[in-house]
């Protein structure tokens, strides 16, 4: 068994607006082995951003972590005071955030800001971190690095940003990354460039990845493990090839078949029926219930997460010796998918 760097049981986070909770994140568990990577997907408004933002602290008003724990290398992070959180998102964890222009600083050039950075992680000086920021900027695929090096934040594309905060996240060699679709709003060659850069560190320093993404090719390029998000919780979490050649849960199969990949055509892709349901109109069963093919009356109770014979953790009363419904039913048929 390896040892898993971050440990999340039960994660609750919430936001209270005008009198209600809504429960972004509503009972998450998942591990993340020391070394490997977990891949978090899931439809917008699942909670994946929520959940790695709880994992840094870095929840605002009104919105709240009201229960659970996590466990990073063995300290609790959801009772840790505030500067010793600012030294775990200076050091041991980094984020590359959905929207690249929250964790630069405005008022510093690129340069400035890299050089502190290494200045700080390595005790490199002016000339050998600028060097080093060069080295950088070229590995995540900017051109003229001499020249950006020179400019503000706002005077870069989004692109462009997106790269230098990617940049930013790698330059203190985290224990820890957490990349919440760092890759989406970047064309093709640029996006594979990223990812091996983050593989390669991977390989070199020892470092974890979360990698948050709605790109299922992406998730079977990188990734080891996948946890599938829905309404706030997991209700998947599998090894990567267990996922892919077995998936249990119904939502994980209609993601398999809705979302981009790189082995099967455009035109095969199957939407899931319906949408999320609001926060006000949630099942207080099984969440995906009202949109399953697969639904029955036991699915007005809310199933647990439980451990399946090849590896999968489910959260679908298919798989427990309470379903009511049509016995021995194929969620997941290859022949008819792929
Ligand atoms: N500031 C906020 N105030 C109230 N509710 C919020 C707030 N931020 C998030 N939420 C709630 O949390 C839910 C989960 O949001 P989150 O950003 O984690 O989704 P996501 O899975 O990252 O989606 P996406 O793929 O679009 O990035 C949202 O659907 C919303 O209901
Ligand atoms: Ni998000």
């Amino acid at each position: 068994m390896s040892e898993n760097i971050l440990d999340i049981n039960d994660l609750r986070t919430s936001f209270f607006v005008e009198g209600n909770e809504i429960k972004a994140v509503d009972g998450v568990t998942f591990q993340v082995p020391k070394g490997k990577t977990l891949g978090i997907v899931g439809e917008s408004g699942s909670g994946k951003s929520i959940s790695a933002l709880s994992i840094l602290q870095l929840i605002e008003n009104p919105g709240k972590i009201v229960g659970g724990s996590i466990n990073f290398k063995g300290e609790e992070l959801t009772e840790a005071k505030n500067s010793r959180m600012r030294d775990i998102r200076g050091n041991e964890i980094s984020m590359i955030f959905q929207e690249p222009m929250t964790s630069l600083n405005p008022v510093y050039t690129i340069g400035q800001q890299l050089r502190e950075s290494y200045k700080i992680h390595e005790g490199l000086g002016k000339k050998e971190g600028t060097k080093r920021a060069v080295e950088m900027l070229e590995l995540v695929g900017i051109p003229s690095p001499e020249k950006r090096l020179t400019q503000y934040p706002y005077e870069l594309s989004g692109g462009m940003r997106q790269r230098v905060m990617i940049a930013m996240a790698l330059a203190c060699k985290p224990e820890l990354l957490i990349a919440d679709e760092p890759t989406t709003a970047l064309d093709v060659t640029i996006q594979a460039q990223i990812l091996e850069l983050i593989k390669a560190l991977q390989d070199d320093i020892g470092m974890s990845v979360v990698m948050i993404t709605h790109d299922l090719g992406v998730v079977a390029e990188t990734c080891d493990y996948v946890a599938v998000m829905y309404c706030g919780k997991v209700v998947e979490y599998a090894d990567v090839e267990t996922l892919f050649d077995n998936p249990k849960h119904p939502y994980t199969v209609g993601l398999l078949n809705s979302l981009p990949r790189h082995d099967v055509d455009q035109d095969e892709l199957v939407p899931i029926k319906g949408n999320v349901p609001a926060p006000d109109e949630m099942p207080t069963g099984c969440r995906f219930a009202p949109r399953c093919p697969h639904a029955s009356d036991i699915c007005s109770k809310l199933p647990g997460l439980e451990t399946q014979e090849d590896g999968n953790d489910v959260r679908c009363w298919i798989y427990t010796e309470e379903w009511d419904g049509e016995k021995g039913v194929k969620v997941y048929d290859r022949e008819s998918t792929t």
